[in-house]
């Protein structure tokens, strides 16, 4: 090596994540590899030196380093990686909270016109500029907060004009903003008010105008389904999702969300890349997404904020499943961009530990949506994804919650978010 952009020095404690080139499952999800008194050499983006502080200056020790930044003793991880959100979306649901307050349920507004479907009428009616600024600022506050890598699906607009203006506006801001967004098709969100009575005619829609025209135009990676009950049967999924593994799509599913349909063994069944909330499934349905590989995606802040029972991650973790944790941000089920919220209710509510709930928000994140070759740990050929904490240990993290603990944020090795303010004219 001979010259170094930026050496990241006296880190008090570097969680690593290094391990083995696949998701995390049971037991393994506690070891994060923590390295003490550490630095790390970023160039051109990459990580390409890591270990203990004097051992990554004897090998730098005829390189040229451009720029140092001083840890001061505080811990550093890999970004967070948030691999469920309903980022690009019109307006909010704050009124929603009335009626949650009343016991009108989740499911209950979706089938009186409300919900989804009240989501779906803004976000119709809003231009591409409009969800592009209120997305952007979603994304600043996720880059804030330490998320570096974030998925954003569609499935607010449901006619083939809306969910290619949603994934238009997510890859616009890809293109853009220092986040990288991983976007997934999912035109089957909900049955829309004018196919209601008729979910057949909707489900042909989307299997065969929408998700040929999504791929033609490369605006998705994935296709996800809402397999729940009063949205999409567990037949019509496996329709929808099929035609999406045979045009190339990566297949996820919002699974046993409420009722335990069976989304969880659908999604073994279909190898799906991952399954998510999981509030309801049943053991055998976890024991065959464990069968198949399929990563468990779970939503803390959702059943916090709906007020039901979280999912069984420990009994997940007992199974030898990868678990993974994301925000689900969105403006009905869970209105939060924050992943430091989602550590506090991982830990509280889920029973993980704050090094399985790490592992579940890097390196386990990054596969569910494909990108742990990438992202998802700090290991040398990696993206330089980085955050500073202004603690010393992790725990702090999640037990102080409720405000942001990020001091700096660096994307691909440049500094983007310093003292906890964003960087640049953004
Ligand atoms: N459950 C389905 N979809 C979203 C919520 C969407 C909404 O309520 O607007 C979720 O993952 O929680
Ligand atoms: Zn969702």
């Amino acid at each position: 090596m001979k010259t170094i952009d930026r050496l990241i020095y006296e880190i008090g404690k570097l969680y690593t994540l290094r391990g083995p080139a696949r998701p995390r499952s049971g037991s393994e999800m506690q070891e994060v590899s923590v390295i003490e008194n550490a630095a790390i050499a970023i160039a051109q983006g990459q990580i390409v030196a890591v270990g203990k502080e004097e051992e990554v200056r004897q090998q730098l020790k005829d390189t040229t380093i451009v720029e140092e930044l001083n840890a001061k003793g505080r811990i550093v991880t890999p970004g967070f990686v948030d691999p469920h959100t309903h980022l690009v979306h019109g307006g909010s649901r704050e009124h929603e909270l009335s009626l949650k307050l009343q016991g009108v349920s989740y499911l209950d507004i979706l089938a009186q016109g409300g919900g989804i479907l009240s989501t779906v009428r803004s976000t119709r009616q809003a231009t591409e500029e409009e969800l592009y600024r209120q997305a952007k600022k979603s994304l600043d506050r996720m880059l804030i907060l330490g998320a570096t890598t974030v998925e954003a699906k569609s499935g607010y607009g449901l006619t083939l004009t809306n969910e290619l203006k949603q994934l238009r506006v997510a890859k616009m801001l890809n293109e853009r903003h220092p986040i990288e967004l991983v976007s997934t098709f999912m035109g089957a969100h909900a049955i829309p008010e004018e196919y209601k009575g008729d979910s057949e005619a909707f489900v042909q829609i989307v299997i065969e105008e929408m998700l040929p025209e999504v791929k033609a135009r490369g605006l998705a990676e994935f296709c996800d389904v809402f397999c729940e009950k009063g949205v999409f049967t567990v037949e019509e999924s496996r329709r929808i999702l099929t035609a999406a593994q045979k045009l190339g799509f990566g297949l996820k599913i919002h699974a046993d969300e409420i009722e335990s349909l069976g989304g969880a063994e659908l999604a073994g069944e279909l190898n799906c890349i991952s399954a998510e909330h999981l509030l309801a499934a049943s053991d055998k349905g976890l024991q065959a997404m464990a069968d198949h590989g399929v990563i468990a995606v779970c939503l803390p802040a959702t059943s916090f904020n709906l007020g039901v029972s979280p999912a069984r991650v420990r009994r997940m973790i007992e199974l030898n499943l990868a678990v993974a944790l994301s925000t689900d941000y969105n403006p009905g089920s869970s209105p939060t961009e924050s992943p430091q919220m989602v550590m506090t209710l991982g830990c509280l509510q889920l029973k993980m530990t704050p090094e399985e709930v790490l592992t579940a928000m890097t390196i386990n994140a990054a596969y569910a949506i494909n990108r742990g070759k990438q992202v998802g740990s700090i290991e040398i050929g990696k993206q330089a994804d980085l955050v500073i904490f202004d603690t010393t240990n992790l725990a702090y993290i999640p037990y102080h919650f409720g405000i942001n603990h990020v001091d700096t944020v660096l994307k691909k090795g440049d500094i983007v978010v310093q003292r906890g303010q964003l960087l640049g004219n953004r």
